[in-house]
Parts: C-alpha cells; sequence; structure tokens
C-alpha cells in the first residue's frame, strides 16, 4: 500500500495524481482485476438475491465488461437520471443511450429497488482500507447512498492496487464502502465482512 498520498492534500488535488496513477498502470493491472472479481464474484453473489451492478467504463476505468456474459439475467448499470443515480436492468447487447451525464445507459427503466441489487461494483480513482472511496466528484454514489436501503447493498471500489491509499481526505457525506477488488485480492472491511456474511 502507499503511503498517504499527500496528507493535506485536498481531494481535486488527490484526483489529478490518482487519474495519472490510474491511466499508467490500467493496462497491466485490469487482467488481474478481473480474475479476482470472477474469483470471488460467484461467494459475492451467492447470498444474496438480486442484480449485479457493473458500470460503462469510461477514461482509465477497469472495464469489467468481460465479466458481463457470464453474469446476462442478472446484470444492471447505473443511469443518471432526472436528480439522482438510479440502476436499470441491463443484459449484453441490450441498447444503450447517453444519459444526463453522457455515459451509455439504459435508457429506459424500471428503475430498481435496493432490495432488487445483490452487489454494486463501482469504479473509484482511490480508496482507503477504511472503505473510503474517491470518485470523480460528482458525489453521486454518496448521494444514492445516503438513503439507508441502498447503503446496505454490499458496494465494491474498482481500481488497480497502485491507487489504495493508506489515508484519504473524508467529508461529512462520504460514506464508506465495504471493500475493494484489485489485481491482488478482493478486501472486505469489517463492516464489508459482516454484511456479505449476514445477507
Ligand atoms: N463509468 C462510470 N459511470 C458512472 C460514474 C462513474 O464514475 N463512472 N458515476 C460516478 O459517480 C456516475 C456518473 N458520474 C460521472 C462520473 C465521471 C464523469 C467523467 O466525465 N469522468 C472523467 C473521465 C474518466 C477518466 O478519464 O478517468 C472526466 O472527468 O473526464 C462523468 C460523470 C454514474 N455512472
Ligand atoms: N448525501 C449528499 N447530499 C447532498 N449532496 C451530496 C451528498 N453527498 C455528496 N454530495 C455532493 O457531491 C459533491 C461531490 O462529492 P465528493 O467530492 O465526495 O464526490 P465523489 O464521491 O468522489 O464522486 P462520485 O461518487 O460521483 O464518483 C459534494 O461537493 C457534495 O456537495
Amino acid at each position: 500500500m502507499r503511503p498517504p498520498a499527500g496528507d493535506g492534500s485536498t481531494k481535486e488535488e488527490l484526483r489529478r495524481l490518482f487519474r495519472r496513477r490510474r491511466r499508467q498502470c490500467l493496462a497491466g493491472a485490469v487482467p488481474g482485476i478481473l480474475a479476482t472479481a470472477e474469483r470471488h464474484l460467484g461467494a459475492l453473489l451467492a447470498r444474496r438475491r438480486g442484480r449485479l451492478g457493473l458500470y460503462w467504463p469510461l477514461g482509465s476505468e477497469p472495464d469489467l465488461r468481460p465479466l458481463a456474459p457470464a453474469w446476462a439475467g442478472r446484470l444492471a448499470l447505473p443511469a443518471v437520471a432526472g436528480p439522482g443515480l438510479v440502476y436499470r436492468p441491463w443484459a449484453p447487447g441490450d441498447p444503450l443511450a447517453a444519459d444526463a451525464c453522457g455515459i451509455p445507459a439504459p435508457p429506459r427503466g424500471p428503475d430498481l429497488d435496493p432490495a432488487a441489487m445483490a452487489l454494486l461494483l463501482v469504479p473509484a480513482l482511490a480508496v482507503a482500507p477504511s472503505g473510503l472511496r474517491l470518485g470523480s466528484g460528482g458525489g453521486w454514489y454518496d448521494r444514492l447512498r445516503a438513503d439507508p436501503r441502498w447503503a446496505a447493498v454490499p458496494a465494491l471500489a474498482v481500481l488497480p492496487a497502485a491507487c489504495v491509499s493508506a489515508a484519504l481526505p473524508r467529508d461529512p457525506w462520504d460514506i464508506p464502502f465495504d471493500g475493494w477488488i484489485d489485481e491482488r485480492d478482493c478486501h472486505l472491511t469489517p463492516a464489508g465482512l459482516r454484511k456479505v456474511a449476514s445477507s
């Protein structure tokens, strides 16, 4: 694990630092990230009914779409629609249209209830061992997970191990994730372990 990335750095400074780092090590990390996900998804999804929330990759985000065929029929993608983020059913080959952020997303609902979701995999620029996640800065996942029913859905950040930081700044609205997937392993926080075991 890297030392704290610049104590006192702002989230904006850290985003620049980790975006550069993620871009530099993405290609080397992706095969291992996919292998980690393949190794752990069966167990993570066995205990909880519902769908796997993937994402349509942008820029230097790890591309998890090779996982999709194995879970077809049990997938969802996020869409920014109206005031917030929703998840909608999706299967490989289904039509997509730019959402309110310009990201390919299922154009129509139904917008899924959190009880219909088994696991969220979410790209991150950085994560700390506490599960604190640094995202692109829209606050979409913090607003979604401010609803306790969404916070109850296990959620893992996805990123190269080089983007795991010993510490990150925490804002009052930050809700830690349940762990992360990198090319080395699937790491669950203590809260994440409890959540996965009890679901
Ligand atoms: N693939 C993906 N889908 C997502 C998110 C995300 O972070 N990644 N979001 C998470 O909240 C929500 C939408 N928010 C957005 C997140 C990022 C950017 C964006 O333009 N990001 C970068 C490009 C990525 C890169 O080069 O690393 C940019 O600022 O240029 C836009 C909207 C929901 N869907
Ligand atoms: N629960 C919330 N209620 C209202 N506003 C929120 C909430 N959570 C986050 N925000 C807003 O979102 C903005 C961005 O938050 P932050 O910098 O933590 O983004 P992020 O989590 O890295 O981004 P993302 O989840 O989109 O990848 C904040 O400035 C804040 O105003």
